[in-house]
């Protein structure tokens, strides 16, 4: 539990600190200076297409441009550049910068909505202005003419003189409008109404025509000027100026701020740097720790198994012990009655299956008794340890030799071919007994009496192993009987009859000379 909170927090760390990372390392990014200079370009732009602006205002304003498309045509650009100025504004990353735009952009459409009225009054204006010169030099031609000749001479001076006046104060009053000049105007434009009535119509047409305009100059002359003046007060190029004055601090600040950003990004860095070597060292140690406990692991791993493999080998040595214990006797090395019944079981079972006979022959000492007791029971032990070596040896290795217990000794045989390999066999195992003279470095003499007892094929395994054994014991009791030292046959067995091989040996020390068999 303890370690899955444990790789839930580090996983949550790592994070963390790939995200501080990213943050850093994108405030670091490198500012576009070439967007920079294009958006000061542009706002550069807009400033000279608003003062030749100003310059085209001026020209209309004395009648130099011959109509008004220098006020209109610049506008579609400038409307661009702003929206360019606008999508700049993120770039500086500063608010202030968005309402000097803001103004910029007021600035500008109020100055439009002036230059529009200008644009109409001055043409009204323009009109009147043009009129005027022409049409005074064509009246006073008139009065030099024939107007001049009817009309009494002290009323067309009157209206030269008063034209002469209108003229100048109106071109006065164009450069400089003043209320005392237009004051003067209409005074000399009512001193003409009067004159009028002693000239013909189209004379009189033009009077009133040139105090209409004469009005016109000195109505739209005065709202020109204040239009003028509006136009002026709008200040485009202050607010402009504001705005690249935000505009290139912002960007100073930004390079600023990329550039403290660059070195808390080296800090971080150098900070990562050191807590991953920190966790590799970690590792490092963790693996050489892991390494040697899987070492000491396999060490013990292998210790153990030797261990387990010599324990395995002292059981199966144990276990084999156990077995020959519990199937030989402990003084010879013979086997003992148990193995002898079950080999003799097996003998009986492969008999039966082949109809080959088994022999067993029951071999009882003679005169051990004397032995013993005349040289003690080692010396006993010893010489019943001589007859198992003695008679195994003249044994074939198929051939089974037990110890009953005593001085009794069972052989068994299989695959006998008569009854003479079988007395043949009796024979070699009495002399082999009675060629034992000596025993402890005392002198012993004994033999044997043997009794014979055979079975064959599958009668013989129906009678089963005790009743073989008894048999031979039996023809063991009739060689005793008969004597002693003598080989007896059992009745039962095929061999009916007793090999006389030798005399029977009276006390403790066999006969030289051969006894003949007994016949049960
Ligand atoms: N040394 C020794 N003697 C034993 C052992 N087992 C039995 N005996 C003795 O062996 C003797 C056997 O007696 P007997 O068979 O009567 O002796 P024997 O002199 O051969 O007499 P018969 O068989 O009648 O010919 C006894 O004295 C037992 O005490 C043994 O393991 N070692």
């Amino acid at each position: 539990m303890l370690g899955s909170w444990r790789r839930i927090a580090s996983l949550l760390l790592l994070i963390v600190l790939m995200v501080v990372l990213g943050v850093l390392f994108n405030r670091t990014q490198a500012v576009d200076l070439e967007a920079q200079n294009r958006v000061m370009l542009n706002l550069r732009e807009l400033e000279k297409l608003d003062s030749e602006w100003n310059v085209n205002i001026l020209r209309s304003h004395i009648g130099l441009n011959s109509n008004y498309d220098p006020l209109s045509t610049p506008l579609p650009r400038m409307r661009q550049l702003q929206l360019r100025l606008a999508a700049a504004l993120p770039m500086t990353g500063n608010p202030k910068a968005e309402e000097a735009l803001e103004e910029v952009k007021r600035a500008l459409v109020k100055k439009e909505e002036l230059v529009e009225q200008f644009k109409t009054q001055n043409a009204i204006l323009r009109n009147s202005l043009i009129f005027f010169p022409p049409a005074i030099t064509d009246l006073k031609t008139e009065l030099n003419g024939i107007e001049g000749a009817i009309v009494p001479g002290r009323i067309v001076v009157a209206l030269d003189t008063a034209l002469n006046s209108l003229l100048s104060d109106i071109l006065r009053y164009n450069l400089a409008p003043s209320p005392a000049l237009a004051a003067q105007i209409e005074r000399t434009i009512a001193s003409m109404q009067p004159l009028r009535g002693d000239f013909s119509d189209s004379v009189s047409d033009t009077i009133d025509e040139l105090g209409r305009h004469a009005h016109a100059i000195l109505r739209y002359r005065q709202l020109e000027n204040e239009l003028e003046m509006q136009i002026a007060n709008s200040r485009t190029a202050e607010a402009m100026e504001k705005l690249g004055g935000l505009f290139d601090t912002s960007f100073d600040q930004v390079l600023i701020e990329k550039q403290r950003y660059r070195t808390y990004l080296f800090a971080y860095s150098g900070l990562l740097l050191l807590l991953l070597m920190y966790v590799a060292r970690r590792l490092v140690r963790s693996y050489s720790i892991i390494g040697e406990v899987n070492r000491s692991l396999q060490a013990a791993n292998e210790t153990l198994e030797h261990r387990v493999a010599e324990r395995t080998a002292e059981l199966e040595a144990q276990s084999e012990r156990l077995k020959q214990l519990a199937q030989h006797d402990s003084l010879t090395g013979l086997i003992n009655y148990g193995e002898l019944t079950r080999l003799l079981a097996h003998a009986l079972v492969r008999a039966g299956r082949r109809g080959d006979v088994v022999v067993a022959m029951f071999i009882d000492l003679d005169g051990f008794k004397a032995v013993n007791d005349t040289y003690g029971h080692a010396t006993g032990d010893l010489v019943l340890c001589e007859v198992a070596r003695r008679v195994q040896e003249k044994l074939r290795k198929e051939d089974a030799l037990a110890r009953l217990g005593g001085d009794e000794f069972v052989i068994l045989l299989e695959e006998v071919a008569g009854r003479d390999g079988a007395l043949r066999v009796a024979q070699q195992t009495l002399e082999a007994i009675r060629s034992i003279t000596e025993a402890g470095g005392f002198p012993v003499r004994i033999s044997a009496s043997i009794g014979v007892a055979s079975a064959r094929g599958k009668e013989g395994f129906m009678r089963g192993a005790p009743a073989l054994l008894a048999d031979a014991d039996q023809a063991m009791y009739q060689a005793k009987q008969g004597g002693k030292n003598g080989i007896s046959f059992s009745p039962d067995s095929q061999w009916n009859e007793i090999v006389a091989v030798e005399a029977p040996v009276a006390g403790s020390a066999p006969a030289k000379t051969p006894v003949p068999a007994q016949d049960g």
